[in-house]
C-alpha cells in the first residue's frame, strides 16, 4: 500500500529522508533528475530531437537544469535551456544546478516576460516552471506563459507535476494548466491525478520512486492509499486440503428482471467464477431457464408476480443485490423483507442503490459492514450532486463513516471507501472494460469474497483489483479495445491464481 501524500506532507517527507538517510538537498534533487531522465529517455530516446527545456527559478527549475545536464550527457545534441525570470526568488539547488549546467556547452537563456518569446522550434518541450511548490493559480506571467506553451500543441513532459496543477484539492476548470502528454512524477502519483477532472492536464503519467523515506511516509497516516499487487497478493489465501463447497460460503444474488436477465446472469456467474462455494441467484420465473443453460453450477430461487419468495436466510454466508433488479414496488418490498430479515454484510448496486436513494427509510435498516458499489451517477443519487470528484471523495469517506458501510465508487481508479476514514486508490482496469454489464460482474466478485470470508475490506480491495486485473489481463497483451463483462468473470480466477503463484 502506498500512502498518497499531500503536497505539503512530500515536502516534509522530502525534508525528512534529507536530514535522516542523510542525503544533501541538491543530491537528492540529482536523484529526482536521474529518475526522470531514465523514463524520459526510454519513452523519447531520439537523441536526433531537440528538446527545450522551460525552467522555473524554485526546484522544480532546479531539477529542470539538472535533466538538461543529463539529457545532453545521454547523448541529446538539441537541449535548449530557457529560464523564466518572473521573479528574484531563487532556491539554493536551482542556483547550484545552473552553475552546473553553465559548465557544459547548453545553450541557456533567460527572458523576463513571455513577449520575449518566439514559437518554440522544438520537438519536445520539458515544463520544469513550478512543481509542488504551487501555492496559487497561475496568473500574470505565468498565465501567459502557460497559454502561450499549450498555444504551440507541442509534445509537452512535465517535471512531477505539469505547471498550474494541484496534486489535491478541487481541481478549477478555468485554470491556467500546461497540459502534458506525460508527467514524470516524483514517488507516488499525485491524488489529482487519480480523478477524471485531471485527464485535460494530464494525458498520462509514470510514478519515479527517489528513495523518500518510506517508514515516514507510512506513520503521516495519509487517508489516501495506492493499491499495490503485494497488497492483494497478502490478502488472497490458498485453499487448503480438505475443504469442500461448504468452507467457501454460499453466496446468493438478488438480481434480473423479465427485460435485465443478463445482469442476473453476468453477477452470479462471476460470484461462483470467482471462488464461492455455492451460488443461488434469486430470479424471475422468465429468467429461470436462461439461467439454467448459461450456467448449471447456479441455483436458483424462482421470484413468481408479486409474491416474495421465501428465503432460509440462515444458509446464506452473505448476498449480492440489485443487477437488473428493477425499482418498482415488489423491488421495493423484496428489498425491505432482506433488510427486515438478514444481518450480515451485503454488496448493494445498481437499482437496489437507486431504491435506497429514493426510500431513505431503508438507510435505517442497511446491515452494517455492508458494501455500495454506485458509479458516479449512482452515488450522486445517494449522497446529493456533487460538482467535483473532489467532493466526491470527501462525501465518500465522511459517509462511509457516519453509516458504518464501505463504498465502492466507480472510476477509472476505483476508490474504496472504509468505516475507518480511508480512501483506497485502485490502479487497474482499462478502457476496453467500459461497457454495460461490468459492475455487475464486479458486484458478483465481490460477493464470492465475502463468501469465502474475506472481511469486508478485503473483499473490496481484491474485488476491485481482480476485477480490474482480469480485465487487464485480457485486454493489455492483445491491445484489444473491447472486452466484453463475460470474459471477465470468466478470467477471474486465472488472474487470481496468477496472483497467488
Ligand atoms: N528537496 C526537495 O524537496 C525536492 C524537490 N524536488 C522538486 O522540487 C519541486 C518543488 O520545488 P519548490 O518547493 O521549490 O517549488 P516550485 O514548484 O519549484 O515553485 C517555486 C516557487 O514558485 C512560487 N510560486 C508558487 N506558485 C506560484 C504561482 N502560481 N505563480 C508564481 N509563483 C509561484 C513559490 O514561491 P513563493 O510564491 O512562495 O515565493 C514557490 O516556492 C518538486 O515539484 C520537485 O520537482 C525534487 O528535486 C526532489 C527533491
Ligand atoms: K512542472
Amino acid at each position: 500500500m502506498q500512502p498518497l501524500l499531500t503536497a505539503s506532507q512530500i515536502h516534509e517527507a522530502d525534508t525528512y529522508t534529507i536530514s535522516h538517510e542523510p542525503i544533501s538537498s541538491i543530491d537528492l534533487m540529482e536523484r529526482a533528475a536521474k529518475a526522470f531522465e531514465q523514463v524520459f529517455t526510454a519513452r523519447y530516446g531520439d537523441i536526433e530531437k531537440s528538446i527545450a527545456i522551460y525552467c522555473g527559478t524554485g526546484n522544480n527549475g532546479g531539477d529542470g537544469l539538472a535533466i538538461a545536464r543529463l539529457l545532453t550527457d545521454y547523448g541529446f545534441e538539441k537541449v535548449d535551456v530557457k529560464i523564466a525570470r518572473f521573479s528574484e526568488k531563487t532556491s539554493v539547488d536551482f542556483n547550484t544546478n545552473l552553475e552546473r549546467l553553465q559548465q557544459t556547452g547548453v545553450i541557456i537563456k533567460e527572458f523576463k516576460s513571455t513577449a520575449e518569446l518566439i514559437i518554440e522550434p522544438a520537438d519536445i518541450i520539458i515544463d520544469a516552471l513550478l512543481g509542488n511548490g504551487l501555492n496559487k493559480p497561475l496568473t500574470g506571467e505565468y498565465a501567459q506563459l502557460g497559454q502561450q506553451i499549450n498555444s504551440w500543441g507541442k509534445t509537452v513532459v512535465a517535471v512531477d507535476v505539469p505547471t498550474g496543477f494541484y496534486g489535491e484539492g478541487e481541481i478549477e476548470e478555468v485554470a491556467v494548466v500546461i497540459k502534458a502528454d506525460l508527467a514524470i512524477t516524483f514517488q507516488q502519483p499525485k491524488i489529482n491525478f487519480l480523478l477524471p477532472e485531471s485527464k485535460y492536464a494530464v494525458k498520462n503519467w509514470v510514478a519515479v520512486g527517489i528513495g523518500i523515506n518510506k517508514t515516514y511516509t507510512q506513520q503521516l497516516n495519509s487517508p489516501y492509499q495506492y493499491l499495490e499487487e503485494a497488497d492483494i497478493k497478502q490478502i488472497l489465501e490458498p485453499r487448503e486440503r480438505f475443504s469442500n463447497k461448504g468452507t467457501y460460503g454460499h453466496a446468493l444474488i438478488v438480481a434480473g428482471h423479465a427485460e435485465t436477465m443478463g445482469a442476473a446472469l453476468l453477477c452470479s456467474s462471476a460470484c461462483a467464477q470467482a471462488g464461492a462455494g455455492l451460488t443461488t441467484a434469486c430470479i424471475p420465473q422468465s429468467g429461470l431457464v436462461a439461467l439454467n443453460s448459461y450456467m448449471p453450477e447456479i441455483m436458483a430461487i424462482v421470484r413468481e408476480g408479486e409474491t416474495i419468495p421465501e428465503i432460509d436466510w440462515a444458509k446464506f454466508s452473505t448476498m449480492g443485490i440489485g443487477p437488473g433488479l428493477g425499482k418498482d414496488d415488489n423491488a421495493l418490498a423484496l428489498l425491505t423483507e432482506i433488510f427486515t430479515n438478514y444481518t450480515r454484510p451485503v454488496v448493494i448496486d445498481a437499482d437496489a442503490l437507486n431504491l435506497l436513494a429514493t426510500y431513505k427509510q431503508l438507510w435505517a435498516c442497511l446491515p452494517k459492514g455492508s458494501i455500495l458499489t454506485p458509479h458516479m451517477k449512482e452515488f450522486d443519487r445517494l449522497f446529493g450532486e456533487h460538482k467535483t470528484w473532489w467532493q466526491r471523495l470527501q462525501t465518500a469517506q465522511q459517509k462511509a463513516k457516519e453509516l458504518e458501510i464501505y463504498i465502492v465508487l466507480k472510476n477509472d481508479y476505483t476508490i474504496v471507501a472504509s468505516p475507518d476514514e480511508k480512501l483506497y486508490f485502485n490502479a487497474t482496469s482499462n478502457a476496453a472494460m467500459a461497457s454495460g454489464g461490468m459492475g455487475d460482474v464486479l458486484t458478483g466478485v465481490i460477493t464470492a469474497l465475502l463468501a469465502q470470508q474475506y472481511s469486508a475490506l478485503e473483499a473490496c480491495l481484491a474485488g476491485v483489483y481482480l476485477h480490474g486485473k482480469a480485465g487487464d489481463d485480457l485486454a493489455l497483451p492483445n491491445k484489444l479495445t473491447v472486452v466484453l463483462p463475460g470474459r471477465v468473470a470468466a478470467q477471474v480466477a486465472a488472474s487470481m491464481a496468477g496472483l497467488m503463484a
